[in-house]
C-alpha cells in the first residue's frame, strides 16, 4: 500500500513538472512582451486544423479578430511559439523587404527525401531554392505562357463541347469537370499529347487519374500530408512519398517515349519534353539518372498546373453560379470587348478588367493558400511603425494570415461577400498592396501566377459566353471551406449546372 502511494506521488510530481514545463513553453510570447493567445495545454492553437475539424485560415482568422489592433500575435503549434504577422507593412517586411531573414518556407523537403517534392522550390532551402526556382521560372516564362495560349484555348473549347454534349439539366461535379480540363490542357502544353480527359462518354482517363491521386489519397495519406505541413519534423519520422511508384513510372515512360520519338523523327516543339530532351540525351542515348530527375520536375509542373488551377476554376464558377448578377456583368463585358466569331488571343483575355476582378475576388474570399508559412532564417527584429516590436530567433515559424487579412473590414468594404468591386480602381487605391495575397508576394511569389491565371481565364471566357451557370441541387449553401481538403475545396463539393445560351 505504501509502495502504491509513493508511486502515485511520483507520478503526480512528474505530471506537475511536465505541466509547469508546457505552461512555461506556452508563455514564450508573453515573456517577450508580445500579445499572445491562451493556448490549450499541450495542444496549442492549431489542434483543430490538424484534426481537420477547421481550416488553419479560419482558426487564425478568429484569433486575429480578437486582436484587431495588434500588428502581430503570438500563437502556439502544440508548444512551438509561432508568430502571426497581420500588419500589411510588416507582411511586406517578411515577404519582400527583409526576405533574407525569412527565406525559407516552414515545410522543407530536404534533397532526396522525396523524389518529387524535393525538387519543388516550395520545400527547398535558400541555395537549392534559387536553382530550382530559376529553372521553373524559365519553363513558365511570359513568352512560354504566350506560346501556351493556343493549346489552352483548344482545351477550353473541348471543355465547352464536353458540357454541351451532356444531358440537359444534368448536375456536374465541378471539381472533376475543371480537373478534366486542366488535365487536358496540361497534357497538351507540357507534353504535346492529346489526352482523352474531355472525351464525351469516356472515363476521365489516365492523365486525370494520375494528377488526382497525388493530393487526393486515402484519409490516412491526406492526414499525413496535412501533419507534415504543420509539423515538418514529422517528415523524418514517418517519411513521405507524394507519388506512388506507378504514377512516377507512368510519367517516366511518357517522357522516355516522347523524347525517343522526337529524337528519331526529328520533331521539335517548344514544350517541357523538348526542354527535357536537351538535358537527358547524352551521346544520342537517354541517361537514366537524368531521366529520373526530369520525371520529378515534370510531375511537379503537372501537379501545379492540374491541381491549383483546376480548383481555382471550379471555385470561380461556383461564385458566378451563386452570384448571377456578377455573372451577367461578366457576360456583358465579354460581349462588349470580344468580337463575335473572332478567335481569342492572349493579350485580350489578360486585359479584360472585370474578368480579372472576378478571379481576384474569388481568390480573396477563398484563397488556395489561406496561410503563408515562412520561418525566420536570420536573427531579426520586426518593428511596427507606431506600435510594438519583437526580436525573432532563427527557426521561429512566422505565419502570414492570408484569410484574415483578405477578410479584414479595414481593407474590404464587403469582407464576407463576393464583391468584385473590391478590385475596381477606387477600392484598390485605398488599401495597402499586401492586403491581397492570392499568389503570395516577394521572391517566393507563385512562379505560375501568369500561367495559372491565363488557364483559368481562358476557360471562363469560353464557358461564360456559351452557358449560364447555376449551382447544382446538391450544392451546400452558404459556401464553406472544407477543412479536410489538402488545398481549397468546399464542404459537400462543387456542383454546377450549365444551360446553353442561344
Ligand atoms: C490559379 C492557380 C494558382 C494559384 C492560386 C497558386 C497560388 C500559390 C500561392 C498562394 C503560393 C505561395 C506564394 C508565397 O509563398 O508567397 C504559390 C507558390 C508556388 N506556386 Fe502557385 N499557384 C497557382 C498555380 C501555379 C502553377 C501553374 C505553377 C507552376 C509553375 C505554380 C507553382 C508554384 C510554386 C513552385 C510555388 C512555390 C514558390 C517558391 O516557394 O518559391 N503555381 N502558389
Amino acid at each position: 500500500m505504501v509502495e502504491l502511494t509513493s508511486w502515485i506521488s511520483v507520478a503526480v510530481a512528474v505530471i506537475a513538472v511536465l505541466v509547469a514545463y508546457v505552461k512555461w513553453k506556452q508563455s514564450y510570447w508573453w515573456r517577450r512582451g508580445v500579445v499572445q493567445t491562451q493556448p490549450r495545454l499541450l495542444l496549442g492553437d492549431l489542434w483543430d486544423p490538424l484534426m481537420r475539424r477547421r481550416t488553419a485560415g479560419d482558426v487564425i482568422h478568429s484569433i486575429c479578430r480578437k486582436h484587431p489592433k495588434e500588428p502581430f500575435i503570438g500563437i502556439y503549434k502544440l508548444i512551438t511559439p509561432t508568430l502571426v504577422v497581420k500588419d500589411p507593412e510588416l507582411i511586406s517586411e517578411v515577404l519582400t523587404k527583409n526576405f533574407s531573414s525569412f527565406a525559407n518556407n516552414e515545410t522543407l523537403w530536404p534533397e532526396g527525401a522525396d523524389k518529387v517534392l524535393s525538387d519543388n522550390p516550395f520545400g527547398a532551402t535558400f541555395d537549392r531554392w534559387k536553382e530550382l526556382r530559376l529553372r521553373l521560372s524559365q519553363a513558365f516564362s511570359p513568352s512560354r505562357v504566350k506560346i501556351a495560349f493556343g493549346d489552352l484555348a483548344t482545351s477550353a473549347d473541348c471543355l465547352a463541347d464536353f458540357i454541351a454534349a451532356s444531358k440537359p439539366g444534368v448536375t456536374h461535379d465541378g471539381e472533376l469537370l475543371c480537373k478534366r480540363f486542366t488535365a487536358h490542357a496540361s497534357a497538351r502544353v507540357l507534353f504535346g499529347i492529346e489526352s482523352r480527359s474531355l472525351e464525351v462518354g469516356a472515363e476521365p482517363g489516365v492523365f486525370y487519374e494520375m494528377g488526382h491521386s497525388i493530393f487526393n489519397g486515402t484519409f490516412i495519406e491526406n492526414l499525413r500530408f496535412i501533419s507534415i505541413l504543420f509539423f515538418p519534423a514529422l517528415l523524418k519520422v514517418i517519411g513521405y512519398n507524394i507519388v506512388s511508384d506507378s504514377t512516377f513510372d507512368f510519367f517516366r515512360k511518357l517522357i522516355r517515349d516522347s523524347v525517343d520519338y522526337r529524337h528519331k523523327e526529328g520533331v521539335t516543339r517548344d514544350d517541357f519534353v523538348q526542354h527535357a530532351a536537351k538535358t537527358i540525351m547524352v551521346d544520342g542515348k537517354i541517361a537514366e539518372d537524368k531521366l529520373t530527375k526530369s520525371t520529378g520536375q515534370a510531375i511537379n509542373s503537372y501537379v501545379e498546373t492540374f491541381e491549383t488551377s483546376g480548383l481555382t476554376l471550379g471555385s470561380v464558377l461556383l461564385q458566378l453560379a451563386t452570384n448571377p448578377r456578377e455573372q451577367d456583368r461578366l457576360r456583358t463585358e465579354l460581349r462588349e470587348k470580344l468580337k463575335r466569331g473572332q478567335p481569342l488571343d492572349h493579350d485580350t483575355v489578360m486585359t479584360l478588367p472585370f474578368l480579372d476582378q472576378v478571379l481576384t475576388e474569388t481568390m480573396r474570399l477563398f484563397p488556395v493558400a489561406d496561410t503563408i508559412r515562412r520561418v525566420c532564417t536570420k536573427p531579426t527584429t520586426l518593428r511596427s511603425a507606431d506600435g510594438p516590436s519583437v526580436d525573432l530567433d532563427v527557426g521561429t515559424p512566422v505565419y502570414i494570415p492570408v484569410e484574415a487579412v483578405q477578410k479584414d473590414p479595414a481593407y474590404f468594404s464587403h469582407p464576407d461577400e463576393f464583391w468584385p468591386d473590391h478590385f475596381g480602381p477606387e477600392e484598390v487605391e485605398s488599401r495597402p498592396k499586401n492586403a491581397y495575397l492570392g499568389f503570395g508576394d516577394g521572391p517566393r511569389q507563385c512562379p505560375g501566377m501568369k500561367y495559372g491565371s491565363l488557364q483559368v481565364k481562358v476557360a471562363l471566357v469560353t464557358l461564360i459566353q456559351r452557358f449560364e451557370v447555376s449551382p447544382g441541387d446538391k450544392q451546400v449553401l452558404p459556401l464553406q471551406r472544407d477543412p479536410t481538403a489538402p488545398f481549397l475545396n468546399y464542404k459537400g463539393g462543387m456542383w454546377l449546372k450549365f444551360r446553353p445560351l442561344p
